[in-house]
């Protein structure tokens, strides 16, 4: 049977009047590539910054690896197994790949004030992020300074410093955005390696990739789900398509 890692159940978030996430459940297996789809300000950003501890919901609860975490902070829900990619950038350009990687993995093990100790002194973190590497197949650019990486490997350097501190969940937040056709299929090959051992949140644009990818999808619109299955029923439900996919 699958096994759940994060449950999201009935997850609500008000910003004033405006109800940005309404009642949304959502269920990530080990093993799956849940990608969550929806029109601009359909509430994506919002409940993967809830799931990742950004901010408690204003209503529903949150379980990771079994245990409430609704009220956790993003750093105990990192050390639990929860990581988590961001649409904008957060690599140190002037750092190597190497480096970038060990700084994510030796933030989760270490208190802040030893974080630029030599990387050498801290075994656990340079493993970490020697394995991280090796998974997201960075390892022939492991010395280049980052900020000299093409776009793709850019973004494949932002899940490595994810597995970094060697999740069990990963929340990617349009780790796609931006790429062409081949740095787009590098990633998929990417996730889709990523997932025997993951359960992986997807938000997306690129419909053709979610398509590709997922093992589920769930539709939001205006903050509701309208509708969560695989992609097959995903593509023949007539409400998606109304709402949201315009006859994909
Ligand atoms: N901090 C905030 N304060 C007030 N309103 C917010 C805040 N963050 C988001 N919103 C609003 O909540 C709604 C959902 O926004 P959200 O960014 O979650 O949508 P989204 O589906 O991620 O959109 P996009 O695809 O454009 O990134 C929008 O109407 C947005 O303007």
């Amino acid at each position: 049977m699958a096994e759940t890692l994060l449950r999201g159940s009935d997850i609500t978030q008000r910003w004033g009047g405006l109800v940005a996430v309404n009642a949304v459940s959502i269920e990530l297996e080990r093993g799956s590539v849940h990608a969550v789809i929806g029109t601009n300000g359909a509430g994506k950003s919002t409940l993967i910054n809830i799931l990742s501890g950004e901010f408690p919901p204003t209503e529903g609860k949150i379980e990771l690896l079994g245990q409430e975490a609704t009220h956790w902070s993003q750093a105990k829900r990192a050390r639990q197994g929860l990581g988590r990619s961001y649409q904008r950038n957060t690599i140190f350009p002037d750092f190597t790949v190497f480096e970038n990687c060990r700084l994510a993995a030796q933030a989760q093990v270490q208190r802040p004030w030893v974080w630029w100790n030599n990387a050498q002194k801290c075994k656990h973190s340079v493993t970490a992020a020697n394995h991280a590497l090796e998974l997201a197949g960075l390892m022939s650019v492991k010395e280049r300074f980052a900020g000299l990486l093409s776009h793709g490997q850019k973004r494949q350097l932002e899940i490595a410093m994810c597995l970094a501190i060697q999740p069990k969940v990963l929340l990617l937040d349009e780790p796609l955005a931006g790429m062409g056709a081949e740095e787009t299929d590098r990633m998929l090959e990417l996730l889709a390696s990523l997932k025997r051992d993951h359960a992986i949140l997807l938000v997306e644009h690129d419909m053709d990739a979610v398509f590709r990818i997922a093992d589920r999808i769930t539709v939001m619109v205006n903050g509701s789900v309208i509708a969560s299955d695989t992609p097959d029923q995903i593509r023949v439900n007539a409400d998606v398509q109304t709402a949201y996919l315009g006859g994909h």
